[in-house]
């Protein structure tokens, strides 16, 4: 939680204002932000300065993972995240690849599921790491990226938190995952949980213990619509302890992740917050 303040207070005191041309707004920002996550001790990123929203977190991650292209989909998981980028934007309304309503078009998870092979096919990205880790295998490229500068103009938005690197010590887990482009207020709030949460699950499905995440945020920013409520209210709060998440053990597969799993399997205990703080979103 201090990570995140800090981060929080650093743009305050040290951001610079850059003009963001997609979404027409102004945002204070930095650049490079490195936050760690020990999940070998139960250290579970969740913001306690106002009400945060971890199941839609989650429900995020989790379509990721099953490789979802639609909000429709995400919505059926428990979150409406993604909605106003499939649905609202004008650029990606008129874009020709958009198969229609809800449609996110190629990002994220329909990337890593099926990654397009220069000399025909698609390779699941997820699927091979996931069976090299359960043999005890790190071949030092365990990689799940979403990125492919290819698929831009086929999708509504390019990934934000585009690579996840997994490493194998010993019996221990570890992963670096890292973001292009940061919403602190909003997208933060998510993204630190989807962090923990996804080590936390590869090494329960592929055996292992799960070690420290290591979230690499490159331009990390509060939109100018945010700031007051960052700076006068969010930050002048105290934070709690941090609570705990619980994961349904019975979770054991990719194919568990894909098919039977849902929110019910993940419980948050001892989470204490402020009073919630609607910010604003820029589509
Ligand atoms: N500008 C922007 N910021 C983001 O963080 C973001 C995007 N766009 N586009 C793609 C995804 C969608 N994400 C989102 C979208 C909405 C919320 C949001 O409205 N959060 C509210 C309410 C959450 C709820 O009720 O489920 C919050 O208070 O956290 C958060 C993350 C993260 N990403
Ligand atoms: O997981 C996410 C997804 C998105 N964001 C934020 C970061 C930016 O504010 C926007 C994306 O805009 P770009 O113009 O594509 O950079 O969404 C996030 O923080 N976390």
């Amino acid at each position: 939680m201090k990570q995140y303040l800090d981060l929080c207070q650093r743009i305050i005191n040290d951001g610079e204002w850059v003009n963001n041309e997609r979404t027409g707004k102004r945002c204070l920002t930095v650049i490079n932000a490195d936050l760690t996550y020990d999940v070998s001790k139960g250290e579970f990123p969740l913001v306690t300065t106002r009400k945060s929203y971890w199941k839609s977190a989650i429900a995020e991650i989790l379509g990721y993972l099953r490789g979802y292209d639609n909000a429709a989909d995400f919505r059926a998981l428990g979150t409406k995240t993604w909605d106003a980028n499939a649905n609202q934007n004008d650029v990606w309304l008129n874009n020709p690849y958009r198969k229609g309503e809800d449609d996110m078009g190629l990002c994220y998870g329909a990337i890593g599921r099926a990654f397009p092979k220069p000399d025909g096919g698609h390779i699941d990205l997820l699927q091979q790491i996931i069976d090299d880790l359960s043999r005890g295998v790190d071949n030092r490229g365990e990689i799940l990226t979403f990125y492919h500068p290819g698929a831009f103009h086929m999708a509504c938005l390019r990934p934000c938190m585009y690579s996840h690197h997994f490493s194998l010590l010993g019996d221990t887990l570890y992963l670096n995952s890292t973001q292009r482009s940061c919403d602190v207020p909003l997208g933060l709030n998510f993204n630190m949980v989807q962090v923990y949460v996804l080590l936390a699950l590869v090494a329960q499905i592929t055996g292992h213990k799960a070690g420290q995440a290591f979230h690499k945020i490159v331009n990390a920013h509060i939109y100018e619509d945010q700031l007051e409520l960052m700076r006068d209210v969010q930050l002048k709060r105290e934070p709690y302890p941090l609570p705990t998440l619980k994961i349904n053990p019975e979770i054991k597969s990719l194919k568990d992740i894909e098919t039977w799993v849902t929110l019910d399997d993940f419980t948050v205990e001892g989470y204490q917050c402020h009073e919630p703080i609607a910010y604003p979103f820029s589509v």
